[in-house]
């Protein structure tokens, strides 16, 4: 693992983003904290709609319309709170300090450039002095991921396939050396050797640069490769987050223990694995007492139906649950 002192720490405080629908505005992201340690990968996984890739646009303060961070702060070591950063700044933050590859980076490439131009373009606009040595790193970058550099770079955006165009999004990502880099699904389009063989890759870069590294998936067993850290998003909440090794291999809220459950290769024994009944909630459907899972825990209990839980953390874990228990109190010997 490493634990560069020079990797920029990232603190999420009671993070709240809301978005507007015709019932009002209704939260996809309820008062998260997170904390990223400096040099690690921190793996989010949740089913879809719980809130991960808002969370990773609000590390880049990108929330678009009809959304907006209606409450919290994401303070970065060296650039301070992101959220209250606009127009060039935030510009310059982008790209060149937080780096990020959006779940719809397939398609947002520019179909009238060549990714070579749009790279330079890139350069340019974040004042970057040796283009040429720019050239080299993103021909290097995509080598490595299994490309031909200097082709992919004279190509166009429909002359790619999409796991071609998804790992030039991951080059884009790392390329202007960015130190805090998020990475929102990267490796959705490839096969599961592509995958695989990328995320290595993702992890070789992000030790030699020193970089604190957030990376969205659905996939429990592919981001516990790669990941340090593991978060469990469920209904816009942080329900879990801890070192990867401990939250897998005993999770202590009951949607981490389902998740983990479903997954053959997780839980060991294909004949065991079992999908999560029901299904995750939408912004219209999520309770607004209680705890968010409860429709779908096996572990539900009368507080849970009025009481949100609070997160709690012990052991160097964050949980938010009524069942998973706490460590006794030590109790204090009184002396006279
Ligand atoms: N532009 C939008 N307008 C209205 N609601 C939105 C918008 N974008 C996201 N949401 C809602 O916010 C919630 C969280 O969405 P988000 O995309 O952050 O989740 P996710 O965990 O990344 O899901 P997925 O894995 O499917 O991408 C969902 O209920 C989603 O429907």
């Amino acid at each position: 693992m490493t634990r560069d002192s020079a990797a920029p720490e990232v603190r999420v405080r009671d993070l709240t983003v809301v978005y507007k629908t015709p019932a009002g505005e209704l939260p996809a992201v309820s008062g998260v904290s997170l904390t990223l340690t400096p040099g690690t990968i921190t793996g989010v996984v949740g089913e879809s709609g719980s809130g991960k890739s808002t969370l990773a646009l609000s590390l880049l303060n990108a929330v678009q319309p009809p959304g907006r961070i209606a409450a919290g702060s994401v303070e970065i070591d060296g650039l301070g709170d992101v959220l209250h950063l606009g127009g060039e700044d935030l510009r310059r933050t982008r790209g060149r300090k937080v780096g990020y590859v959006f779940q719809a980076a397939q398609s947002s490439l520019n179909p009238l450039k060549t990714v070579g131009k749009q790279l330079l373009d890139l350069g340019r606009s974040h004042d970057v002095a040796d283009l040429r040595a720019l050239v080299a790193d993103a021909k290097a970058l995509l080598a490595r991921m299994g490309l031909d550099g200097a082709r992919v770079l004279d190509s166009h955006q429909h002359e790619l396939s999409g796991g071609m165009r998804q790992r030039v999004g991951i080059m884009l990502a790392l390329v202007l050396n960015a130190q805090v880099v998020v990475l929102d699904e990267p490796t959705t389009a490839l096969d599961m050797i592509t995958q695989a063989t990328i995320l290595r890759i993702i992890r070789e870069v992000h030790e030699e640069r020193a970089l604190t590294t957030l990376v969205i998936t659905h996939d429990v067993g592919a981001v516990a490769e790669v990941a340090d850290d593991l978060a469990v998003m469920y209904g816009g909440r942080v329900v879990e987050h801890g070192p990867i090794a401990e939250v897998l291999g005993t999770p202590r809220h009951p949607y981490t223990q389902g998740l983990i459950r479903a997954i053959p290769r997780l839980s060991g024994d294909i004949s065991l694995a079992r999908a999560l009944p029901g299904r995750p909630p939408t912004l219209g459907t999520l309770p607004v007492a209680g705890c968010v899972f409860r429709e779908r825990c096996d572990k539900r209990m009368e507080i849970c139906e009025t009481v949100e839980p609070e997160t709690v953390t012990y052991d160097g874990r964050t949980v938010a649950c009524h069942a998973a228990g706490r460590p006794a109190p030590v109790k204090r010997r009184e002396y006279a």
